[in-house]
């Protein structure tokens, strides 16, 4: 689907995000998940909205909104930015980790990919860290069906402590026990004890001397575990969030402060600064997400990823990635330039046809000169050389472009150009969407 003007327009932008509540029983849910899984077809098919979806990652930057009914009750859908985690690295990751901590919705829906699940389960421990009003969809099932890999939802809910649904977003399947599951956390009548992270002695112990600290102030404001490794990690952008949220700095109380520090120096003297502390912080997520998956996901056709393996390596390796690349899109730059040259010519022939017979009746009807200059000569021609120069090349390269996208290349496009966009403080994400506009300037500026 390509841009719209509710996912390019007003609706789009989160500006500070304001909910619009309808009525003021209204429920909000945020919809969280790794980039590129089904998202913002979650959120169009329960909406009804139409945000920008498309198999390339990175599409929906900012948080935008929208409302379905259900069983009576009015249901505000935050449909936001795809993370990997919410340990922030990016504007967009910022953005989806302070609607999930601070937005105070009343429960948060992460949309998984079934077909790499351990990986997306890294996010899922993160947002149950925070807030236990969480549902997991674990959406793309009919693509994990292909590659035969079969989910215990049962097993996995247990595991994690929260509901999980399986859901065919595209086609509508599950989204209906998707919403019972989302209107019993919202309501708070599912039982969640949400599965606790446990990290290594080191952490625990300095979690230890800050939680209790902070529960006597901000406790029932915020989950404290997971507010006191943050302040300890000492992320600038979160404790300004969390500045924001509780309107005061939580470093400005001292004892805050002063817990902080002996947790912090106790941590340097077992050799856990701040880069070693965030390294532990993210084994301890992984190996979490494969317990959490051990006995809950099974691959039925052990090999059924070794040709995507093989292929992924070929376009996206150190030595191949680069060149495969180039000679893909010089390959559709060409195929657009010289396969649309005959269509043109067709198409002018045939059109300036047309502007000579409008000049004959011109003619015979003794038109003014001034009134064929305007109509034929002005309005017409200009259509007549815009349809014959630009319509053949869109209508090879933007197919071309589609047939690159459901094949899943646009990723890859945006990992190879990854590190050349951050040397430029951009990110790889943003290639595609220099491709498509090179592409466009490509296409006319040569005529
Ligand atoms: N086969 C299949 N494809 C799906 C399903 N749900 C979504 N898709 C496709 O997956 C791609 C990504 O969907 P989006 O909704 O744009 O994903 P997103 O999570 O919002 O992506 P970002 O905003 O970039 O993070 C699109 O091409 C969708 O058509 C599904 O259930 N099955
Ligand atoms: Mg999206």
């Amino acid at each position: 689907m390509g841009l719209t003007a509710e996912s390019t327009g007003l609706g789009a932008v989160d500006n500070g995000l304001v909910i619009r509540k309808e009525d003021p029983g209204d429920r909000v849910i945020a919809l969280a998940g790794n980039p590129n899984v089904g998202k913002s077809t979650v959120f169009n098919e329960l909406t009804g909205l139409k945000q920008h979806t498309g198999n390339w990652p990175g599409k929906t930057v900012t948080n935008a909104q929208g409302r379905y009914l259900h069983n009576g009750r009015g249901y505000v859908m935050v449909d936001i930015p795809g993370t990997y985690s919410l340990l922030a690295h990016s504007a967009e990751e910022e953005v989806a980790r302070d609607f999930i901590c601070f937005g105070n919705p009343d429960a948060v829906v992460v949309v998984c990919d079934a077909t790499c699940l351990e990986r997306n389960m890294n996010l899922v421990l993160q947002t149950i860290e925070i807030t236990p009003n969480v549902v997991v969809c674990v959406n793309l099932m009919d693509e994990a069906a292909k590659k035969h890999i079969r989910i215990d939802f049962e097993q996995l809910s247990q595991n994690l402590g929260v509901p999980v649904v399986g859901t065919s977003a595209r086609s509508r399947r599950g989204l209906d026990e998707l919403m019972e599951c989302v209107e019993r956390v919202a309501d708070g009548k599912q039982a969640a004890a949400p599965m606790k992270v446990r990290y290594n002695s080191y952490i625990e112990a300095a979690i230890g001397m800050v939680e209790p600290v902070l529960q006597g102030r901000i406790g029932d404001r915020i989950n404290t575990r997971w507010a006191a490794l943050k302040l300890i990690d000492a992320d600038p952008s979160l404790v300004q969030s969390l500045t924001d949220f509780l309107g005061a700095d939580p470093f400005e109380d001292d004892e805050v402060a002063q817990a902080v520090e002996t947790a912090r120096r106790y941590l340097a003297g077992e050799g856990l600064d701040e880069e070693h502390l965030r390294d532990s912080v993210v084994s301890c997520l992984v190996l979490g997400a494969e317990s959490v998956c051990a006995d809950a996901v099974f691959f039925e056709d052990r090999a059924y990823n070794e040709r995507d393996r093989k292929i992924d390596y070929l376009l996206t390796s150190k030595w191949t990635g680069i060149p495969v690349m180039l000679l893909l899109l010089a390959g559709i730059f060409w195929l657009t330039i010289t396969g649309a040259n005959y269509p043109s010519q067709l198409l002018s022939d045939g059109l300036f046809w047309v502007q000579d017979r409008l000049t004959d009746l011109f003619t015979a009807l003794n038109a003014p000169e001034w009134l064929h200059g305007a109509l034929v000569l002005g309005v017409y021609r200009v259509l007549a050389w815009v349809v014959a120069v630009m319509l053949p090349p869109m209508a090879i390269f933007f197919p071309l472009f589609t047939l690159l996208e459901d094949a899943g290349y646009l990723p890859r496009v945006a990992f190879n150009l990854d590190r050349g966009f951050k040397k430029c403080r951009a990110c790889g994400k943003q290639a595609l969407t220099m491709c498509l506009v090179a592409g466009r300037a490509f296409l006319i500026l040569p005529r």
